[in-house]
């Protein structure tokens, strides 16, 4: 079974608006409201594509029934810590005319000691039965900075690959406990390394140098220009068509449950990194926050190149 991991869940509220503007009111179109955070469209996009996964995390007040009650009607199975504040909403803005994206990200509710260990218990009962786990998003308020190097930890004892996207000091923290693979997008990394911009051999240089801390693979997620896969002894670019772009929030997630599904079923490493690419594409052609067409996913397949660097 796959784990997937949302410490900081959002119901997700997306509009498609055209030419937006700042400071004037604008009539906007029904927005589409989805049971988000990274993690959860993570499952979504996995259940799309015949996987089982089980989601965890924290929940709470009536956004969290909300999001359960979602869960529940896409036959997601879940088993999440109940907590005293409320999840968080988070807010999307794509405009296609302008070709922008903005987004409104709560920081989300504060989680107490006691809530965070009855997590870190579960998740050990959890992990028995876990042939993959992949962990996803920012971190709420109150919870240690090294929450995901501790998970990675727990992961690696039990010799359950550990899947990490996250950013910041979530990222930084969270390699010391040697994730299987992590998946920063170019941006998360040049602000890991410190940099405003990198090359592509600058980002090999930083996806290397971060593997010899013991992470065994970094997924450098490059939006429309693909995707990078450097290991120890690899390093794979992934060249994508151009695609008819519609939302691409949660681009990122799906191509972590494409790399997650062809892993689980133990593909070669450039099947996998055209899976991930696919899956993130196919996202991108749909209003929805991570949602993903199978057909969609399988017509891509034969339009992207994998190479050799
Ligand atoms: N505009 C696009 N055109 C084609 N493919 C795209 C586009 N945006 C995303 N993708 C696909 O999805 C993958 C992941 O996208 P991206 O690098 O934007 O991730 P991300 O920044 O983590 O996204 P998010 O945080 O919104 O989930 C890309 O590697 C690519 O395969
Ligand atoms: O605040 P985080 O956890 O980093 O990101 C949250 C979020 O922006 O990520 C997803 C898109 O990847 C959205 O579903 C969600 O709202």
């Amino acid at each position: 079974m796959i784990i997937t991991i949302t410490l900081n869940p959002a119901i997700d509220v997306s509009y498609q608006s055209h030419h937006f503007q700042l400071n004037k009111v604008q009539r906007v179109a029904n927005g589409s409201k989805t049971a988000g955070g990274k993690g959860l469209n993570v499952s979504r996009v996995l259940k799309q594509l015949g996987c089982e996964p089980l989601c965890t995390g924290f929940l709470g007040g009536h956004s969290g029934s909300w999001i359960k009650s979602r869960l529940n009607q896409e036959g997601l199975d879940h088993s999440f810590i109940e907590i005293n504040e409320e999840t968080r909403t988070c807010l999307a803005i794509i405009d296609n005319q302008y070709g922008t994206q903005t987004e409104l990200l709560e920081e989300g509710p504060f989680i107490t000691i006691a809530e965070k260990d009855k997590f870190l218990s579960e998740f050990s009962k959890m992990l028995e039965k876990a042939k993959l786990i992949t962990a996803s998003g920012s971190l709420p308020k109150g919870i240690p900075l090294d929450i995901y190097s501790e998970i990675s930890e727990m992961a690696n004892a039990s010799n359950v690959p550990f899947i990490l996207d996250t950013s910041g000091k979530a990222l930084e923290y969270g390699i010391q406990g040697r994730p299987f693979l992590i998946k920063p997008n170019k941006e998360e990394l040049c602000q890991y390394v410190g940099k405003q911009e990198l090359t592509m051999d600058e980002m090999i240089d930083a996806a290397k140098k971060i593997c010899e801390t013991g992470v065994q693979y970094v997924l450098v997620s490059l939006g429309k220009e693909g995707a990078l896969l450097v290991g120890h002894d690899t390093v794979l670019l992934a060249e994508i068509p151009e695609i008819p772009v519609i939302n691409p929030v949660g681009s990122g997630d799906s191509m972590l449950a494409g790399m997650a599904y062809a892993l689980k079923n133990q593909y070669d490493f450039k099947t996998c990194l055209k899976w991930a690419c696919a899956c993130g594409m196919s996202n991108a052609m749909e209003a929805k926050t991570g949602e993903i067409h199978l057909h969609k996913v399988q017509e891509l397949l034969t339009k992207i190149d994998v190479t050799v660097l």
